[in-house]
């Protein structure tokens, strides 16, 4: 009997790999013209878009009943003056869709190399993105380039994707291709694939599919604390509040600075062990944070032997719909660590209170 998710898992290592090997060649082609600034003023690029549609794709062929929630849609990509742009979208769509997707198994699941698409198929499969999310069924919820401002600076990002059920987060797949294979080489081989599957652990490959490693959070003694542990945390100010993490650094009495990161790269970070916790508390501007940019990253660091939580210790509620509701940060770190670290940020909270 093959293990619960095994399909799952196949399909969605297929369809972040191939987008990855999209966003790569996008990346060293992009042109200045060929970025979007969204409403809420965030960058988006053609491989933002290309990425979405070629894993909506793929997902609609091997499970055409599951709803997705993505993060892009093609609203802006329709208007008359970003016709360059869709163009651009649906040449790097249809090129990814060419290859074969999943060699070996592709035709088990449908999801073999396909004719090419028309731009509006390949719209409409973009906003097949769109669905509201909830508390019940099969979902599965996807950021085709997490971290756009890292990927537009050749710094981290990653390719995320996540399958939910009854709320749940079952599986997480990120793909980081910038992202160093050997944390102790940062100047070595790049390219990584980050999988969890519930109960059955979680794991890094090379994005080409070699090396396994199984991943596992190392523990700290809290007395350790202050010298083994350091923050990772947004690159981005407005992502996330730097001041009040360096408050939590001071309670805690750490010896080394943060590491700023793009991207759900952090989370990957922490489950390979580096780091030791990852911060992120609202910066107090209303913004609520989406379950595309933690669903998978929040499995890995569980199945990694690390917890997760909001800054209240609350559960991150993936059953809300498209956001995680009411903003009280993120807070994950090893099991044995995350209970000092909230304590800290506790107090760095009722600090900052007694003093407004
Ligand atoms: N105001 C605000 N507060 C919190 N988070 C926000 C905010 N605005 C955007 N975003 C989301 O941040 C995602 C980028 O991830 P990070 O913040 O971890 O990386 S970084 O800030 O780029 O360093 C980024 O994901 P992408 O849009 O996929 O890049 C956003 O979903
Ligand atoms: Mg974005
Ligand atoms: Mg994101
Ligand atoms: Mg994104």
């Amino acid at each position: 009997m093959s293990a619960l998710y095994s399909n799952e898992k196949q399909v969605a290592i297929a369809a972040v790999r191939r987008a990855c090997i999209l966003t790569n060649s996008v990346f060293n082609k992009l042109v200045k013209n060929e970025t979007l600034t969204k409403d809420d003023k965030s960058p988006v690029t053609v491989g933002d878009y290309a990425a979405q549609a070629v894993i909506n794709t793929i997902l609609s062929k091997a499970f055409p009943d599951d709803p997705i929630v993505g993060e892009e849609s093609s609203s802006d990509l329709r208007t008359p003056s970003s016709s360059s742009l869709r163009s651009r979208v649906i040449e790097l769509a249809n090129e990814a869709l060419q290859h074969d997707l999943a060699p070996g198994d592709s035709s088990a699941w449908g999801i073999g190399p396909g004719a090419t698409q028309s731009e509006g198929q390949l719209l409409e499969t973009i906003d097949r993105g769109s669905f509201a999310g909830g508390k019940s069924g099969r979902m599965w919820t996807l950021d085709p380039i997490d971290g756009t401002k890292g990927f537009l600076r050749g710094g981290q990002y990653a390719v995320c994707l996540a399958l939910l059920v009854d709320s749940r987060v079952e599986l997480g797949v990120i793909g980081c291709p910038n992202l160093p294979v050997d944390p102790s080489k940062p100047d070595g081989a790049r390219g990584c694939l980050f999988i969890a599957v519930r109960g059955q652990g979680a794991e890094q490959l090379t994005l080409s599919g070699s090396d396994p490693k199984t991943l596992s959070i190392p523990a700290i003694a809290s007395e350790d604390i202050s010298n083994s542990l350091s923050f990772l945390e947004s690159v981005e100010a407005a992502h996330s509040s730097h001041g009040f993490n360096s408050r939590v650094s001071d309670i805690l009495g750490l010896a080394t600075s943060p590491v700023r990161m793009d991207s759900q790269a952090k989370y990957c970070c922490l489950a390979r062990g580096e780091g030791g916790a990852y911060l992120r508390m609202p910066t107090g501007a209303g913004y609520r944070e989406k379950i595309w940019d933690h669903a998978p990253g929040s499995l890995l660091v569980t199945e990694a032997g690390g917890a997760i939580s909001d800054s209240r210790g609350q559960p991150l509620d993936f059953g809300l719909g498209r956001d995680l509701g009411e903003n009280f940060g993120v807070v994950a770190a090893g099991k044995s660590v995350q209970a000092d670290v909230l304590a800290a940020v506790k107090k760095a909270g009722e600090e900052e209170k007694s003093k407004a």
